[in-house]
């Protein structure tokens, strides 16, 4: 297999590092515990942000993993190959991330009492992020022109496929009050008040003090600094931030400075196509 050539499974692509049919079959048995956390995204809608707030709300704020675990080990994703490796250091509760699409979530969530925060982004500002990442991500094919990566996004030829189906799959899940959905927009537009839901779902009383602590070292500007975070560890080969940093902009509306006008109704028209009566609306106007 070449460097860029994703892995296929259930019919979707996956990327072809850190992601290996035992990985995903060890995901999909996984043994979820009642007290687990999943933070859930489809690619470039606040992942490693999740991966940073949820262990400081579970434990009160503590800094200390946080600077010495990097993210990959301290909250794993639950699909790749570390989680293996790492799960028998992880204390209780255990927060994890994943980009699984609801129907390959493990059986073992369905039974458990275990949480899910399900964190959505605007697609076109998940889009034009992801455009970056093939950029600099050597282990990604080449994106092609952003017209060329729009056709293939659309189509759902992007890793963990179409963003309508991972919507639409967590929107309508069968999750009771263990879930809880959440923007990347409100989260950049107030990130304490974000804290205090998040915080409020996952039963932690956290005081006003703390909610500060943990937003100030969740800030765009910490966490790209930070290097336990911003994958300055991860040789060049992998991820080039010459090319493009992973902590890239972290702002809303950046499509705006990449789509034109025919892409933009294009765009708009096949997304709202694809969700039409569905029982949801989407927090954002897609025009
Ligand atoms: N703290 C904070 N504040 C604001 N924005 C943040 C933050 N942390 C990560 N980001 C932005 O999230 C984008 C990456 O998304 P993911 O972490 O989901 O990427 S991945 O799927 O795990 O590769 C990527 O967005 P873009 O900047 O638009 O490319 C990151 O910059």
């Amino acid at each position: 297999m070449s460097s860029s050539e994703s892995v296929q499974y259930h019919g979707l692509l996956l990327p072809p590092v850190a992601h290996t049919l035992e990985s995903l079959e060890y995901a999909q048995h996984f043994s979820v515990e009642d007290t687990d956390v999943f933070g859930v995204t489809y690619p470039k809608s606040g992942t490693v942000w999740m991966q940073e707030i949820l262990p400081l709300v579970l434990n009160g704020g503590d800094l200390t993993p946080i600077q010495t675990i990097p993210n990959w080990d301290r909250v794993p994703w639950l699909e790749e190959t570390r989680l293996a490796k790492v799960v028998d250091r992880l204390k209780s509760p255990r927060a994890l991330v994943s980009h699984f699409p609801y129907y390959l979530m493990p059986q073992s969530l369905h039974t458990s009492k275990a949480k899910v925060i399900y964190i959505m982004r605007n697609p076109k500002d998940v889009m034009v992020s992801s455009y970056y990442f093939h950029r600099m991500a050597g282990f990604l094919e080449d994106p092609g022109t952003f017209d060329e990566f729009m056709e293939k996004f659309l189509e759902g030829k992007v890793l963990f496929g179409k963003w309508t189906d991972h919507v639409k799959g967590w929107r309508l899940a069968k999750l009771g009050d263990r879930i809880l959905y959440i923007t990347y927009e409100e989260m950049v537009k107030d990130l304490p008040e974000a804290l205090r839901h998040i915080s409020d779902f996952l039963g932690r009383n956290l005081s006003e003090e703390t909610i500060q602590k943990i937003a100030e070292h969740c800030s765009f500007k910490s966490m790209k600094a930070n290097q336990m975070s911003n994958f300055s560890l991860v040789p060049k080969k992998y991820m080039d931030s010459e090319k493009s940093n992973f902590f890239r902009k972290g702002v809303v509306g950046d499509w705006k400075n990449h789509f034109n006008t025919e892409q933009l109704a294009r765009f708009t028209s096949v997304i709202r196509k694809e969700l039409e009566g569905e029982s949801f609306s989407l927090p954002w106007s897609l025009d």
